[in-house]
């Protein structure tokens, strides 16, 4: 079993440094897939409402080899899920498609700008955390103008920020601004859903290098950016490569090196106009 290593949040939880995402783990292979990685040591597992697999992601938790306290839960409230009864009850309605007493990091999903509920919503995530429903709570896909608003309204920063990142998007300005506020970061798609970014050279000639895989080059990148990344995979075998980044090192210049691949965000998800519902 890989031991993937922790990090302290501002709230004083251990945090995995690498976690898996389930968007599209659905049904029984998803399920099964979720009890694999559980089973090769993944203890971060990253879902929402809207990937309508809370159900599944219960159920992989229920069936997982490990001990429920291990486990890091991660959900999120939808844009129409925003203000503070709705934020309330839309956890409530996840704990009860997960079958848990306890979310473990809740997140705001987009901040929907022009809906303007995000501060309403936090407050509400507040409330719950109060209540005993989540344990940590954070946002995604948030700016740093919205990062402030939320501190400045309430007085109460975010353990994370879950936001696109990966070599062609590597947020610099962003993840400087969290690492000055203790706001862990978490990279969505952080393979860039295996575009053509893992047959970049750079890539290639770094994973013959450390004798790994240009998927472990990414991987091992983000770690070592400080974001914790929660690569999606439905293949066991990818899992296991995903999450054996812990055994090797990339210099200051190759982790400089990858970053300069930047191109700016892959799928038009700038957080001041994309919402989603
Ligand atoms: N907060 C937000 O707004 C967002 C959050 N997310 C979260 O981030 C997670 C990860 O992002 P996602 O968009 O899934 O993209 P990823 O960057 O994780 O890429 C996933 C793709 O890469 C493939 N893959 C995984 N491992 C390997 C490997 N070792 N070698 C080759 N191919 C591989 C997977 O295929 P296969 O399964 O066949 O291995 C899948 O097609 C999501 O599942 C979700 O939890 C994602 C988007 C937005
Ligand atoms: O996967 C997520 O969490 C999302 O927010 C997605 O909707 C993502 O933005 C996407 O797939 C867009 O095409």
């Amino acid at each position: 079993m890989i031991a993937i290593p922790t990090v302290t949040l501002n709230d004083g939880t251990a945090f995995p440094e690498l976690g898996l995402g389930t968007y599209n783990l659905r049904g029984e292979e998803g399920i099964e897939a979720m009890v694999e990685a559980v089973g090769s040591g993944y203890r971060l597992l990253d879902t929402a409402v809207n990937y309508e697999n809370e159900h599944e992601v219960g159920e992989a938790v229920r069936r997982s080899p490990v001990d429920r306290d291990e486990l890091i839960v991660t959900s999120k409230i939808p844009g129409r899920h925003h203000g503070f009864e709705q934020a309330i009850d839309s956890i409530q309605g996840s704990l009860g498609l997960l079958g848990l007493d306890r979310i473990d990091l809740q997140l705001i999903h987009w901040p929907n700008p022009s809906v303007g509920r995000y501060v309403d919503t936090w407050r509400g995530m507040v409330e719950a955390r109060e209540r005993g429903l989540v344990r940590s709570i954070g946002v995604s896909n948030f700016t740093e103008a919205m990062l402030t608003e939320l501190i400045d309204a309430t007085g109460v920063t975010p353990a994370v920020n879950q936001v696109e990142l990966h070599p062609y998007f590597p947020q610099a300005a962003l993840r400087a601004f969290h690492a000055e506020h203790g706001i862990r970061t978490e990279s969505w798609s952080p393979l860039a859903r295996r575009s053509e970014l893992l047959t970049e050279q750079l890539l290639q000639e770094l994973a013959v290098v450390h004798d790994v895989t240009p998927t472990q080059i990414v991987l091992r990148w983000h770690v070592q950016l400080g974001s914790t990344p929660i690569p999606k995979s439905s293949d066991p075998d990818r899992q296991r490569e995903n999450a054996d980044v812990f055994g090797f090192t990339l210099s200051d210049d190759h982790v400089a090196a990858i970053s300069a691949l930047e191109r700016g965000r892959l799928w038009d998800g700038d957080p001041e106009t994309h919402e989603e519902m």
